[in-house]
């Protein structure tokens, strides 16, 4: 067994050991040169529950790496990849799990440098309480900063000011006091009303374990006393119970329960519930465990309920006390911070997972983006890796939730990039937009199918993508003879004709192509609700996009068109000279220049325009049409 395997597993033997005992889960920040991880080592070490093979690899890695002369060097107790240790940074998240005879612990230890903030983000939204370390010699930093509002921002209320080094100054007071004034301040603006400074020396152990002769001064508690004793319990507001359906169990007929973690609150049998966000109401019947039936369950109990009635529940609904529910809503203002490569687009459609539940949602507005560093708040139209933005956003359907003040699970969510599944931002809800609850959709009576009835035609939309001058208009205009000719009613939207009314106010940039395309596929939307076969002919250069149109549409309603012209030859006949200004730096952000096109993947039709004539093409494209009505 790997020696990560074997300590996971002795870890996991020795929480279930302490099973009893409270649980305080913690971050540490701070940068190495603060002495977070020789810190971190010290109360593993000190606590003399530092697993046995876990200190025989140390004093062998100590020799080998470390920088205390042989001794042992407890800041390789964290670094846990080589890769670290050569480069002298932490880089990833290395959780740990220590404990004491009063308490059990879990210390996430996240990286300091900026370019981490999001490993950071992740560590502290598990987190009740964080140490700050500041060197006593540096006093506060502009990461003291960005790592106070990170944790404040992902809903950490507890703060130990760890000001570290103090051998270093003399053990002066003064020293002291004027860091723990500065950061007083800062902690208010920031919201964190809880915090506890206090003076120590990882290095030589000072008021860490013990209260340190060094600084008869100082009157608070040692680190590790402090951590034993924390209230830290999530003091939110006191909200009824919440339970994310994680999924229905249904082994026969005569069972049918919904198993979940609960998020808050207390259930017992008997009391009235109601799903979300259907509405419907019942009582509970059973709390359901392996371990038998219990009479209550609090936060943190995974449970199976079954209700007294049959109502319809799915994966993801929000069982709720029926005297005390949460909102529902589609549209929030939230803050967002950013995890991927590529930036976030608002407009573009995200997978959005929050509680048990995953839904598509777009970031409609960023109202502006916040420096992690100074908390200055700063224009914004996209956001970069490591951004926190504060965010308007719009789910394709509505939620039930909470202010992620008021409680983590169902205040927070990630969301996912759609090509690939990555988790792209972690993000926080404020609070619920309530636009949308006074704008209903008007039913009218005539539909769809009765408006492309009378024009005697199905209607759908013909999507045609590719390069600037690979062929789209001409094909498409030459489809749109065709089909009128055969007595259909259409209409042609053209990227470069719907760029100078509807659309005269976007440029170029990935942003404005995402919202270019949104509102073409909206309006395309509406003409085949109008019973038109709709021809769209813009470069939408991107996937997601594309498919974010595709989805409007009901099932082969839309066919994409990839009109397949290599950029060599679409630059060759540069009908426009747009190819040559965008080599000669004229035009920026020229698709296939120094701006992506993404292929399609899964076209309806691939038109090859090196072997085919523009005729030919459109003449099978319409036939293609002509024979599916
Ligand atoms: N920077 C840059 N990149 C690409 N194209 C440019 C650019 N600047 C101007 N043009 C002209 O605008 C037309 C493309 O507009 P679209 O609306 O189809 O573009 S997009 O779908 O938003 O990417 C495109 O028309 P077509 O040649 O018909 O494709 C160009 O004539
Ligand atoms: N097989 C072909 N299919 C489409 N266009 C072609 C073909 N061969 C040459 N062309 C020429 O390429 C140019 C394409 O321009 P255009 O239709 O405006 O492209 P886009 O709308 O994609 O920018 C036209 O001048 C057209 O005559």
């Amino acid at each position: 067994m790997a020696r990560n395997e074997e300590a996971s597993a002795a870890v996991a033997a020795y929480l279930r050991q302490h099973e009893s005992k409270r649980l305080l889960r913690f971050i540490t920040c701070g940068s190495v040169d603060d002495g977070k991880s020789t810190l971190i080592g010290r109360l593993l070490h000190d606590s003399k529950l530092l697993l046995d093979d876990q200190l025989a690899a140390l004093q062998s890695d100590s020799l080998r790496f470390g920088t205390q002369n042989g001794e042992i060097d407890f800041a390789l107790l964290v670094d846990g990849l080589s890769a670290e240790r050569e480069q002298g940074i932490t880089i990833d998240v290395a959780y740990r799990f220590f404990g004491t005879d009063k308490r059990k612990f879990i210390v996430a230890d996240c990286p300091g440098h900026e370019q981490y903030t999001r490993n950071m983000a992740t560590g502290a939204s598990t987190a009740e309480l964080a140490v700050v370390l500041v060197d006593a010699r540096k006093g506060l930093l502009t990461q003291t900063r960005r790592h106070s509002y990170i944790a404040s921002l992902l809903g950490i209320r507890h703060v130990v000011l760890a000001v570290n080094k103090m051998d270093l100054v003399g053990y002066d007071q003064a020293v002291f006091d004027g860091i723990v004034d500065g950061y007083r301040e800062l902690a208010a603006q920031l919201g964190i009303h809880n915090v506890v400074p206090i003076p120590v020396s990882a290095l030589k152990g000072d008021n860490v374990l013990a209260l340190s002769p060094a600084m008869p001064w100082y009157r608070g508690p040692a680190l590790l006393g402090h951590l034993e004793e924390v209230d830290a319990a999530d003091d939110a507001r006191d909200i009824g119970f919440r339970m994310p359906v994680q999924w229905v169990s249904r082994p026969d007929q005569n069972f049918r329960g919904f198993a979940g973690t609960v998020a808050a609150g207390e259930i017992a049998p008997g009391a009235g519930v109601v799903a979300l966000p259907s509405g419907r109401r019942s009582r509970v019947a059973r709390i359901v465990t392996a371990d038998g039936d219990l009479a209550r369950a609090g936060a943190g109990r995974a449970v199976t309920l079954t209700l007294a009635d049959e109502i319809d529940i799915s994966r993801g609904d929000v069982i709720a006390a029926a005297s005390d529910p949460p909102q529902v809503a589609d549209q929030f203002a939230a803050h967002v911070l950013w995890m991927g490569e590529q930036p976030l687009l608002p407009g573009r459609s995200y997978w959005l997972k929050i509680g048990a539940r995953t839904v598509a949602a777009q970031i409609t507005e960023i109202k502006h983006k916040v420096d992690v560093n100074t908390q200055k708040q700063l224009a914004a139209k996209h956001l970069e890796l490591n951004e926190v933005g504060y965010c308007n956003l719009y789910l394709d359907e509505p939620i039930a939730f909470e202010a992620y003040a008021d409680n983590r699970e169902l205040g927070g969510f990630v969301l996912i990039d759609r090509q690939d599944n990555a988790t792209v931002a972690a993000g926080t809800i404020d609070f619920a937009l309530r636009r949308a609850a006074n704008i209903h959709w008007q039913h009218v009576d005539v539909d769809q199918a009765a408006r492309a009835r009378i024009k005697g035609q199905q209607a759908r939309c013909l999507w045609f993508t590719g390069l600037s001058g690979s062929g789209k208009s001409t094909i498409a205009n030459l489809v749109e003879k065709r089909l009128l000719a055969a007595g259909h009613h259409t209409y042609l939207l053209d990227g470069d004709n719907v760029r100078h009314g509807l659309n005269k106010d976007l440029g170029f940039t990935d942003e404005d192509r995402v919202e270019n395309i949104r509102r073409v596929a909206e309006v395309a939307k509406l003409m085949v609700d109008a019973g038109l076969i709709v021809l769209v002919s813009f470069i939408s250069p991107f996937r997601a996009e594309r498919r974010m149109a595709r989805d409007l549409f009901a099932d082969g309603e839309f066919l994409e068109v990839f009109v397949d012209t290599p950029l060599e030859v679409a630059e060759k006949r540069d009908e426009k000279g747009l190819y040559a200004k965008a080599r000669a730096g004229l035009i920026k952000n020229f698709t296939g220049i120094d701006s992506p096109y993404e292929t399609p993947e899964a076209a309806e039709f691939v038109l090859d325009t090196g072997e085919n004539t523009a005729e030919a093409l459109a003449e099978r494209l319409a036939a293609a049409v002509l024979r599916a009505d």
